[in-house]
């Protein structure tokens, strides 16, 4: 993995501190990788991380040594991620927070309000973020949001962090953050929804397996960099691929008659609505 990595200009090698993860699963794995991948020493990593194969996981991808509860080596952190469920942030914070008063905390736990992670930890120097899972490719995007009294220095810290996986984009109003947690922290699985689902077309039309799912995928990919390049609207360049009359306007007028757009922004909703019932759940 580290070689893919270089094609990102962020050099992790002059980072001041070391940087803890609270949880060591899919997300901090995906940051690991993008910071050791930049040039971070392990050394300059801490993890805690209750479940075994996690940890055994976590030395042999990145050879960072993790722990299997909070310590004295957080003393060291001058960030902690927190990337916990938000059902097990509020008992891993009362863990921890003796250990990491003084450090910059950046939480992605989707929903959990940062008013919560304040009062938990005793530290109004917190900044939420919202990123997805193609950061383990270094292509993800990351909502990110930062409570008022952090200052520059923090957030510049926090987004070299995030740029090893990818881009951010700071919103200014913290209940936004759940409407990033649905657009793009839930996306993938919505792009891998359609490429299942596309590919299984492929299959009933008589296409193997293999070679719908890389009709599929490389459909994605083509057009998802095509809109990324184009300064013209995805409107437009849906325009061009539909025919008048032909096999395209059958498809979206057939995707039209059953609402599939409205279904689609419904959808988003419920996740956003999820988002904050997360932080009403699992928060104070
Ligand atoms: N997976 C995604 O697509 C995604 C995207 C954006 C944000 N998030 C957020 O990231 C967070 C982590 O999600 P994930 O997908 O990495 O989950 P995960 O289950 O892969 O990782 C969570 C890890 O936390 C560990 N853990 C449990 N209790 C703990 C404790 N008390 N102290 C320390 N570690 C503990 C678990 O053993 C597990 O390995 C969630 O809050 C989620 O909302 C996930
Ligand atoms: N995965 C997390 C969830 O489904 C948060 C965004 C993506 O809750």
């Amino acid at each position: 993995m580290p070689g893919f990595w270089g094609r990102w200009a962020i050099d992790c090698r002059a980072m001041e501190s070391t940087i803890a993860f609270i949880g060591g699963g899919n997300m901090a794995s995906a940051i690991i990788g993008g910071l050791r991948g930049q040039g971070l020493p392990a050394a300059q990593v801490e993890v805690v991380e209750p479940w075994d194969e996690a940890r055994a996981r976590l030395a042999q991808q990145f050879g960072v040594q993790a722990q299997a509860a909070p310590g004295e080596a957080l003393r060291r952190a001058g960030v902690v991620v927190w990337a916990v469920k938000p059902q097990t942030f509020r008992e891993a914070a009362q863990a921890a927070a003796p250990f990491c008063a003084d450090a910059l905390h950046l939480s992605v736990a989707a929903g959990i309000r940062s008013d919560s992670i304040a009062a938990w930890l005793g530290s109004e120097r917190i900044v939420r973020a919202m990123p997805n899972t193609p950061a383990l490719v270094g292509l993800g995007m990351t909502g990110l949001y930062a409570r008022p009294s952090v200052g520059d220095a923090d957030r510049a810290q926090v987004e070299r962090i995030v740029a090893t996986t990818g881009e951010s984009v700071w919103v200014d109003a913290e209940p936004l953050l759940d409407g990033v947690t649905a657009l793009s922290g839930s996306g993938p699985a919505y792009v891998f929804f359609f490429i299942e689902a596309m590919t299984r077309a492929g299959i009933e039309m008589g296409l193997t397996a293999a070679q719908a799912q890389r009709l599929a995928v490389g459909t994605f990919r083509g057009a998802a960099e095509l809109a990324h390049r184009s300064d013209e609207p995805p409107e437009l360049l849906r325009q061009r691929v539909t025919s008048k009359g032909g096999t395209t306007y059958a498809a979206i007028t057939a995707l039209q008659a059953d609402g599939v757009d409205a279904l689609l922004v419904k959808a988003i909703r419920a996740a956003q609505a999820r988002a904050a019932e997360l932080g009403d759940e699992f928060g104070r």
